[in-house]
């Protein structure tokens, strides 16, 4: 359902991601893996719309993405990496401040149970610049998932946060996930990944160079370390598959 044809980005004369071409299948659950500076971040942008290819295509629900602009943008929530909250303002005000600004409202049903999952209600009252980073991570998520999107992409959702906020996070997207939402979310974290992914892509200097299940990333493990023998992070990787 979402299709990248011969894409290829860059930014001036630097090539950040090569061209590839991949499909991701509705419902699935995505973990996207690779050393950092690979292209992830990028890709998971690309999918957001909030960056667009330097050349190819992508389409969503079999169409061009210029053709659906307006349903892609209602169907995607995006949580990204670094989180950008308003310091002064309690979960509560935070919340409302960006229900109010979703054009088409919010389901209250959908919210209070990622309110509930994510037991935001502890800290409902409390200034952002109180909380922990795992508290805040967990608002920087229900913020970016507000509009109970069909696709939620997440950037290193649980980067930095204590098991208690790693679990309650795994727990909702295990939710999402079985709600038949489709889930595209960047982790370094094994725990993570075998918790959630059944699929990964992994990345390697610039491109995708695996999509598949976990087994299959079992079986060609070796074949990848050898040919990319000359990255060290993308070894260290594989070794905890
Ligand atoms: N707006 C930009 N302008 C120029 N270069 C950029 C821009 N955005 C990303 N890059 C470069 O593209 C490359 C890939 O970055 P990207 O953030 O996609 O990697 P990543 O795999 O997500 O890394 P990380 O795991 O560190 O987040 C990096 O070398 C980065 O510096």
């Amino acid at each position: 359902m979402i299709r990248f044809e011969d894409v290829s980005k860059w930014y001036k004369r630097k090539t950040v991601l090569h061209p590839f071409s991949l499909t991701v299948r509705e419902g699935s659950s995505v973990g996207i893996i690779g050393p950092n500076g690979a292209g992830k971040s990028t890709f998971l942008k690309m999918v957001a719309s909030l960056e667009r290819p330097s050349k190819g295509t992508v389409s969503f629900y079999n169409e061009p993405y210029e053709k659906v602009i307006k349903q892609v943008r209602a169907d995607i929530g995006y949580v990204p990496q670094d989180i950008a909250l308003y310091e002064e303002l309690t979960v509560k005000e935070q919340l409302s401040f960006w229900k109010k600004l979703e054009p088409r409202g919010v389901d209250e049903g959908f919210l209070e149970e990622m309110i509930q999952t994510l037991r935001l209600n502890e800290v409902f009252d409390q200034r952002i610049n109180r909380l922990s980073g795992g508290w805040k991570r967990k608002v920087n998520m229900c913020i970016g998932l507000l509009k109970n999107p069909a696709i939620c992409l997440l950037d290193e959702p649980t980067a930095g946060v204590d098991l208690a906020a790693k679990e309650d996070i795994i727990g909702w997207l295990q939710t999402l996930h079985s709600e038949g939402k489709t889930l595209l979310y960047i982790s370094h974290d094994w725990y993570e990944l075998n918790q959630l992914s059944d699929e990964y892509l992994l990345f390697a200097s610039g491109a995708p160079v695996f999509q598949g299940s976990k087994d299959r990333l079992l079986v060609e493990k070796n074949e990848l370390m050898q040919t990319y023998n000359q990255d060290a992070e993308l070894s260290r990787i594989l070794q905890y598959v």
